[in-house]
């Protein structure tokens, strides 16, 4: 694997749960089905549970992607993170700086950062130091329709920083390739994945994009 790729991080399919398309008491096995389709990483994205029920789902897919082998993000929470030790967590510019959760989780975390459609914020995501960089929004999205839209040559220019590139925004499996052969590494999906009754075989789909299209799995070294 390149030397761009640490800490467990791979190219392919990043799953991002949400608890509109995911009851609770499935979230488990929703989460299984992605992984047993090819998710590489796993990102627990809740906006309206408790405390409670937040630790307590987070304990849950914790426990379910060490057994896996499959890292586990928490989005905004680094104190969440820290509690269940998840391998990481993904921060947006109104959330928590990455200085700080760095100083919270150590240098092993996975901290990945939003750079919406900016070099310029990818520049100093670099700088400070951010495990992989995310762009997008790529496509419309249900799940966050308000995000700013994002043009996939902000993917190729990204490549100069030597770190994983997400994609995020509106991703299925039908027009995810065009992003993997502009240069993303990863492909973040919540409704093309979870929005879906056979979640194993959307995954499954998504991650063969990546055997298709991604340079590394067809280099040679
Ligand atoms: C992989 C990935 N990319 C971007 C985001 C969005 O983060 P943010 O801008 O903080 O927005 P919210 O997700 O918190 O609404 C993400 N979560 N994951
Ligand atoms: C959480 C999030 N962040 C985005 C960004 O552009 O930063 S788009 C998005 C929603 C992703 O969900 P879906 O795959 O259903 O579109
Ligand atoms: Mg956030």
């Amino acid at each position: 694997m390149s030397t761009l790729f640490s800490k467990g991080l791979r190219p392919g399919l990043y799953a991002i749960t949400d608890n509109t398309l995911t009851p609770p008491n499935q979230l488990v096995s929703a989460v299984e089905s992605a992984i047993l389709g090819g998710a590489v990483l796993v990102q627990y994205r809740d906006k309206i549970s408790t405390d409670i029920e937040r630790l307590r789902q987070a304990a849950d897919l914790q426990s379910l992607c060490q057994s896996a082998g499959v890292p586990l993000i928490i989005n905004d929470d680094p104190e969440l993170a820290k509690r269940v030790g998840a391998a990481g967590v993904h921060l947006g510019q109104s959330d928590r700086s990455l200085t700080e959760a760095r100083q919270l989780l150590g240098n092993q975390a996975i901290i990945g950062l939003t750079c919406h459609d900016s070099i310029e914020l990818a520049r100093q995501a670099d700088r400070t130091g951010a495990d992989y960089l995310a762009f997008g929004r790529f496509f419309h999205s249900g799940t966050k329709p308000e995000a700013p839209p994002a043009n996939k040559q902000v993917l190729a220019q990204a490549r100069q920083f030597q770190r994983p590139i997400t994609a995020i925004g509106g991703i299925n499996a039908d027009n995810g390739a065009e992003l993997i052969c502009s240069g993303a590494d990863l492909l973040a999906v919540v409704g093309g994945l979870f929005g879906h009754q056979d979640i194993e075989f959307q995954a499954r789909r998504l991650s063969q994009l990546f055997s298709d299209h991604h340079p590394l799995f067809h280099s040679h070294s």
